[in-house]
């Protein structure tokens, strides 16, 4: 069975994903994109796309969502800032903090883990998305999607995010419910494990190569 660095040389930190992996937030995505369509007096799109299109950041979701409503291409930068100032109206009204996740967090601390937050979610939507669900308090840095140049699936944010925690790569596990998550780490040199329930872009999270999965985050194998 896949296990985890244990004893002396074992892991200093966990890095860990926000939307699909501690709040499930596809409520609030579905909500300010309506707002955001609404407002441009475009179609709507389905829940069955949103789940397929969150992960990689708002830009890409906007992006994306024109193509999906056939809306032209050029009204990007308008449509970006309509579903900004909806998102930041409704963030948090539709997200549910998934199960085992504060005791998982307060697991993780009780083994001596430092903990950073780190999405591809804006910093402006997911410090008090945290604040507003009770987690905050458990992370020693929140980093957004704007946080560094690049977002996962590059190494890049997490190589920042364990230069912030003082930590080597190979001693700081990352926990995901994305291949976006699981390559990143891959990338970064960090160990990964997946959550089964979160949204992986409509696949399953079987089809992700990650050193394992767990249905909650209080069930990572740490002792
Ligand atoms: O694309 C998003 O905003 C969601 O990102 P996350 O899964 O990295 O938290
Ligand atoms: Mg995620």
């Amino acid at each position: 069975m896949a296990t985890l660095p244990h004893g002396p040389r074992g892991l200093q930190a966990a890095i860990v994903d926000l939307d699909g992996t501690m709040i499930d937030t596809v409520g609030d995505f579905e909500l300010a994109l309506g707002g955001m369509l609404g407002e441009l007096g475009l179609p709507g799109v389905s829940r069955g796309f949103v789940l397929e299109t969150i992960g990689k950041g708002s830009e890409n979701l906007i992006r994306r969502t024109l193509a999906e409503v056939g809306a032209d291409a050029a009204r990007f930068d308008v449509a970006l800032a309509a579903y900004q100032r909806h998102y930041l109206a409704i963030n948090g009204q539709r997200a549910a903090v998934y199960p085992g996740v504060v005791e998982g967090l307060a697991r993780l601390r009780g083994h001596g883990l430092r903990l950073a937050c780190l999405t591809n979610k804006p910093g402006a939507f997911a410090a008090p998305l945290l604040q507003a669900k009770g987690l905050a308090d458990a992370f020693a840095f929140v980093f957004g999607g704007d946080a560094f140049p690049r977002k996962k699936p590059d190494p890049l944010p997490l190589l920042e995010t364990c230069r912030a925690l003082g930590t080597e790569p190979a001693r700081t596990l990352m926990v995901g419910d994305s291949e976006n998550d699981a390559l990143a780490a891959r990338a970064a040199g960090c160990p990964v494990w997946l959550v089964t329930y979160g949204y992986n872009h409509g696949r399953p999270v079987s089809t992700v190569d990650a050193d394992g999965t767990v249905d909650r985050l209080d069930a990572l194998p740490l002792d």
